[in-house]
């Protein structure tokens, strides 16, 4: 996993090695330059070739414009022909990137034009097309909406250009939260650069959609070792290499007992779909606790499967006295109401790691605060998608939908963090980008974008498999932030893996020969 900085944490960082003297900022600009610029040459083979093309590069008012004029003089000097447009006075840009324009603009006879933003489509009008058109109008520093102006000149350049390339950031999005300050403008380049770590901003909300490829430059900044602040992204090639391994002299009940709850007949499908998951995943036994008028609906779906008859909270308790369930679900399909918040009450006494979903946590819809009171401290993952989170956590999820003026925005990771504080338990809140957190402040973010798209999981029932694998990996004993964490990833590696046309039964099936590539 690597982390994910925000621009505070960036700034803070730079600053913090600018100040101990062991570079320059200066320096870190040129690097960061030269890091775009390579990332161009590797990204874009066929533009190797500098001979007649054309390159304009949008520069902005702080220090991403400052990086801007680094790749301008770059390719420049790779015998580019160059065209700069500038937002803003020149005597008022920070002072390295003044440098840098001062280096651009040159001196004497050799002294260059820079454009003013304004100029950009009307040069594109008389030009055509640039073959590249680089946007370091805004990075980490963005405060508020672009002004249509602005959008527009970025619009017309993006959509002309054959190959367009972000500097740290497309401007307009918040580095933070990946939304869109002030209007969305919806644009999407073909690369994004950015430098030392990969931002929040790249991966959550209109971010993940707003480039095509991503790459992150190194340039000679100290990593720093995870701290609970920092959010933590989950994208090693093979992350869950340790859930596809199992001791070889292991008994089934040394991987636990996993018990899923369903709802009556007609209903049972939701936590069939968990049951199976479950066992996919590695819980030694599974068994599906049944409304006695759904037991032949359900017996004569299952068969590795076990099944109890469970009426009410008491009989889960009866049936819970037996010690070797470790891990128990409920949600899918359990009904919203009284019945269901007797259930998760007599789960949650009974001391076991627990996932609770769907109609689990709609149930505490009017009294989330009597939910909390129930799992604060306890193994407990709650796996809301984005409605359920709001009928918990209302006001989370308002500041969430709001549509941010200033920055940096609320982000999905701040509200996440917050709703797991105030539960006292991991909260897992599902969608193409998915954000978990541990009561403790830790974070995991996953991002089914780009190369980890995933778009067949937006199918009926694909929740009810994850609380399954989240289950199953609980009742192996898996500690709840890394249960959740593996079974995002393999969910969603699953669905890569099957592809095109997945049904939520297909997750679980898909699940054995993603665990066997792993080992
Ligand atoms: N932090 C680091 O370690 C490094 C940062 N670098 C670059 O520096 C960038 C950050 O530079 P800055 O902090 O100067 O920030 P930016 O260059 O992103 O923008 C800041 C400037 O824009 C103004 N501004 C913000 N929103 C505006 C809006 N909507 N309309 C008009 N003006 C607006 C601000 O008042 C400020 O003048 C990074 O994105 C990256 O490109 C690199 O040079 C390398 C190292
Ligand atoms: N665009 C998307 N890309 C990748 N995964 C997605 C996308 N949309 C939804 N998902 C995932 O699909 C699952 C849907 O779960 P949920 O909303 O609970 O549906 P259901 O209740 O039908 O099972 C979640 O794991 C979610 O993260
Ligand atoms: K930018």
């Amino acid at each position: 996993m690597s982390n994910l900085m925000t621009g505070g944490q960036m700034r803070t960082h730079e600053q913090a090695v600018i100040g101990g003297g062991s570079v320059t900022g200066l320096a870190l600009m040129q690097r960061a330059g030269q890091g775009v610029f390579d990332a161009i040459s590797q990204a874009f083979p066929e533009l190797s070739d500098a001979c007649g093309r054309r390159a304009l590069i949008l520069c902005g008012p702080g220090n991403n414009g400052g990086d801007g004029f680094v790749v301008a003089h770059l390719l420049a000097a790779a015998g580019w022909a160059v065209d700069v447009a500038l937002l803003g006075e020149a005597g008022h840009l920070p002072p390295d990137a003044a440098a840098n324009h001062a280096r651009w603009v040159g001196t004497g006879a050799k002294r260059r034009d820079v454009l003013s933003l304004d100029q950009v489509v009307p040069l594109i009008a008389a030009q055509g097309a640039p073959d590249l058109v680089v946007d370091a109008v805004f990075g980490t520093g963005l405060r508020r909406g672009l002004s249509a102006d602005v959008v527009e000149a970025l619009r017309v350049s993006i959509e002309a250009a054959r190959h367009s390339v972000a500097v740290d950031i497309l401007s307009g999005l918040c580095a933070d939260s990946g939304k869109w300050l002030g209007q969305a403008a919806d644009l999407t380049v073909d690369l994004t650069v950015t430098f030392h770590t990969a931002k929040p901003g790249h991966y959550l909300a209109a971010g993940g959609r707003a480039t095509r490829r991503l790459v992150i430059v190194d340039i000679g900044l100290p990593v720093q070792s995870a701290r609970i602040e920092d959010a933590e992204l989950i994208d090693a090639p093979a992350y869950s290499g340790e859930v596809a391994r199992k001791d070889p002299a292991s008994h089934k009940y040394g991987s636990g007992h996993a018990l899923v709850l369903s709802g009556g007949p007609g209903r049972t499908g939701a936590a069939r779909l968990a049951a199976r998951a479950a066992l996919r995943i590695g819980a030694g036994l599974v068994t599906i606790a049944v409304p006695p008028g759904a037991q032949q609906e359900v017996a004569c779906q299952i068969t590795a499967i076990m099944l109890t008859r469970v009426a009410d909270s008491e009989a889960l308790g009866v049936v819970l006295e037996d010690k070797r369930y470790s891990a128990l679900c409920l949600g899918p399909g359990l009904g919203v109401g009284e019945r269901t918040r007797s259930l998760v009450s007599e789960a949650l006494s009974a001391g076991r790691s627990v996932v609770l979903d769907a109609d689990a946590l709609t149930s505490f819809a009017d009294d989330p605060m009597s939910l909390f009171e129930q799992v604060r401290g306890a193994d407990v993952v709650l796996t809301p998608h984005g409605g359920e989170f709001a009928r918990l956590f209302p006001d989370l999820a308002e500041q969430l939908r709001a549509v941010a003026e200033t920055g940096p925005a609320v982000s999905k990771i701040d509200v996440v963090r917050a709703a797991a504080a105030r539960a006292g338990c991991t909260v897992l809140l599902k969608g193409a980008d998915t954000v978990i957190a541990a009561p403790d402040g830790r974070v995991r973010v996953h991002a089914a974008c780009r190369e980890r798209a995933a778009p067949w999981l937006a199918t009926a029932g694909a929740g009810d498999v994850l609380a399954g694998f989240v289950t199953g990996l609980m009742a192996r004993g898996l500690e709840p932030l890394e249960a959740a964490s593996h079974a995002t990833w393999l969910h969603v590696e699953c669905a890569r893996a099957f592809g095109p046309g997945l049904i939520a039964e297909d997750l679980p099936e898909a699940l054995p020969g993603v665990l066997k590539a792993l080992l």
